[in-house]
């Protein structure tokens, strides 16, 4: 089902979460439209790996309320969290992590194969993916014959092939070269907002944050002063918390 343009997709309200006493988010609230690319951005530490883990549902915050279209994620039991995960959210990291004895085309149909899609039909739609992330011509390979920028771009079609809401990318080029990471980058927010794919962007740099419809600052758990991602100069450091 869609959710009307005019309707928060993913909402979080007074999030907080300690690992063994030590605060990583402390009263983050926020939220996404569909088709918005956002941008999470703080220096190291800040607490945005745990804050995209809170709104993917891969954990439950000590404190406050994630929901996805309306639903507060924890109260659904975990094998529905688990099929919210499978089947409506996507996830990249900053290592493409792709499973080194399935080439390129096999990996990134890997989410239509654990949904139960027939063979043929995911190698066609991990093909066309790989296509638009002008990856295509190395869809037979593994991934250890390709370089580093080839292997992300295999891990973002895996992410989009099966179409998710939402894609969780978190630091998707921290490990690339400077010019691999604005062409990953442009692929990957180009092809969501054709698609019409919310991407929440977790990223320690600010460069990175320009390619996001809207910017939210973390600091030491916490909101830092917003900004509109166009403002955001990589000269100077993060905004102070407020
Ligand atoms: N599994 C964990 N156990 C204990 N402390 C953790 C754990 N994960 C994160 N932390 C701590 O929580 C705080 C926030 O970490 P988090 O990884 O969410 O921030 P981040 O902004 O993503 O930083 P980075 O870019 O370094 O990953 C940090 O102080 C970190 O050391």
């Amino acid at each position: 089902m869609e959710t009307p343009p005019d309707i928060d997709l993913l909402r979080a309200r007074g999030l907080c979460h300690s690992y063994r006493d030590s605060p990583a988010l402390t009263g983050v609230s926020l939220e996404a439209r569909a088709g918005e690319i956002l941008a999470l951005a703080g220096p190291r530490g800040a607490g945005k790996t745990t804050l995209l883990r809170c709104l993917s549902g891969q954990i439950v915050p000590d404190e406050g309320e994630v929901a996805f279209e309306g639903t507060a994620l924890a109260t659904l039991p975990e094998s529905a969290r688990e099929r919210l995960r499978r089947d409506r959210f996507g996830w990249i990291g900053a290592d493409a992590q792709l499973l080194p004895e399935l080439n390129a085309w096999e990996n990134a149909a890997l989410p239509l194969l654990l949904r139960g899609e027939r063979a043929k039909a995911a190698r066609k739609a991990a093909q066309e993916w790989l296509d638009r992330l002008d990856i295509g011509e190395a869809a037979r390979r593994r991934p250890g014959v390709l370089p580093p920028a080839a292997q992300q771009r295999v891990a973002v079609a895996r992410a989009l092939v099966a179409e998710p809401a939402v894609v969780f990318a978190d630091e998707p080029t921290a490990t690339l070269h400077c010019g691999d990471r604005a062409q990953v980058l442009r692929t990957l927010t180009s092809a969501a907002r054709t698609h019409g794919i919310t991407v929440l962007l977790a990223t320690s740099d600010p460069e990175t944050a320009r390619f996001a419809d809207r910017t939210v600052a973390l600091v030491d758990g916490r909101h830092g002063a917003l900004s509109p991602a166009r403002s955001l100069d990589p000269t100077q450091p993060w905004p102070a918390s407020v």
